[in-house]
């Protein structure tokens, strides 16, 4: 049989774990990490997303072709143009603490987020060690509210190594990332999670050109399966660019009540009739929430 070199040349299906620069670091089916260039039809792969890989007779292997995606993270780049970031995410860790106190708009607009993407939330609480001396009354109310909607929450302590093992039980067989606010703890938390991920990365990048210092969003494989995706750009990704129905179908505890309005264009706001504001005055759906839901429309309405 003569020799072929087409078919010693293998190729598979894969998924891009980090950028560096032009070029994509992949996984494949196989485990094997890879390193690839994308044919230029190819510019908004990001990590996360499923691809096909083929081997070259020279040189890199190429990334031919992108899987259809569950979902994808923009963020503008330097030029206001929206880049991808991350692709296919099952769950938004949003991490909140006592100190500093937490923004609950800010996590709404996370809740809307997870809820555009089509993704689950995980909150997660953090600084539990401060929650004695820095939760104020109010904020556990607004906390309770969370519960009471069905929002998963979890109690830990990144600095006292409490609560990191809920979190990985948690991300299991999905794909994560770690938003929120400023301080709460997010690198203390992502650190405790991926204690030495770095290595693989480093090692792969090592090969000649210097360690991985790229802020890439960067795919790490947990201990317990599953998988989180994190970068600086990652952890304080927010919602741009959001319309009305994005803002009511982004509070799930409403659903019940849509479509009980008098009319059918109803806002929630000042029309008479409001089947929402009727549930919020009998005590069936939160107050803080509700509160927080007509901030973000007098919001919306003033852009
Ligand atoms: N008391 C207490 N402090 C913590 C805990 N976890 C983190 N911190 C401290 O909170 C501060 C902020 O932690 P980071 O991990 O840098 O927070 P971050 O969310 O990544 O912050 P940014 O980079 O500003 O977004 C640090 O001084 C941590 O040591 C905790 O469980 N308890
Ligand atoms: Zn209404």
């Amino acid at each position: 049989m003569t020799e072929n070199t087409s078919q010693l040349i293998s190729s598979g299906a894969g998924q891009v774990i980090t950028r560096f620069g032009a070029d994509f670091l992949i996984e494949t089916e196989q485990g094997e990490l890879l390193r690839c260039t994308a044919r230029r039809k190819l510019d908004n792969l990001a990590c996360g997303d499923r691809i096909q890989w083929e081997g070259q007779a020279q040189g890199n292997a190429a990334v031919t072709a992108m899987l259809p995606r569950r979902n994808v993270l923009e963020r503008p780049d330097f030029r206001g143009r929206l880049r991808p970031v991350a692709a296919n995410i099952d769950l938004l860790i949003v991490v909140t603490s006592w100190q500093p106190a937490p923004l609950w708009e800010m996590l709404d607009r996370y809740l809307i987020a997870a809820n555009r993407l089509r993704a689950d939330v995980l909150l997660v609480m953090n600084k539990s060690d401060l929650r004695s001396t820095h939760a104020s009354a109010e904020a556990e109310a607004c906390l309770a509210e969370y519960a009471s909607i069905g929002c998963p929450i979890l109690h830990v302590s990144a600095d006292q190594q409490q609560g990191i093992a809920a979190i990985l039980t948690a991300i299991q067989g999905r794909t994560a990332i770690v938003v929120g606010q400023s301080g709460v703890g997010k690198s203390s938390i992502a650190a405790q999670l991926l204690p030495d991920t770095d290595i693989r990365v480093g090692t792969i990048s090592d090969n000649g050109e210097g360690r991985h210092t790229t802020t890439s969003a960067t795919l790490y494989r947990l201990p317990l399966g599953g998988s989180l995706i994190d970068s600086p750009g990652v952890r304080d990704f927010g919602l741009t660019g959001m319309d009305f129905a994005t803002l009511e179908t982004g509070f799930p505890e409403f659903r019940p009540f849509l479509g009980e309005c008098r009319f059918h264009n109803c806002t929630h706001n000042h029309e008479p009739g409001c089947a929402i504001k009727t549930a919020v005055k009998a005590g069936q759906l939160p107050p803080r929430r509700f509160a927080r839901y007509l901030n973000l429309l007098a919001d919306l309405q003033g852009q």
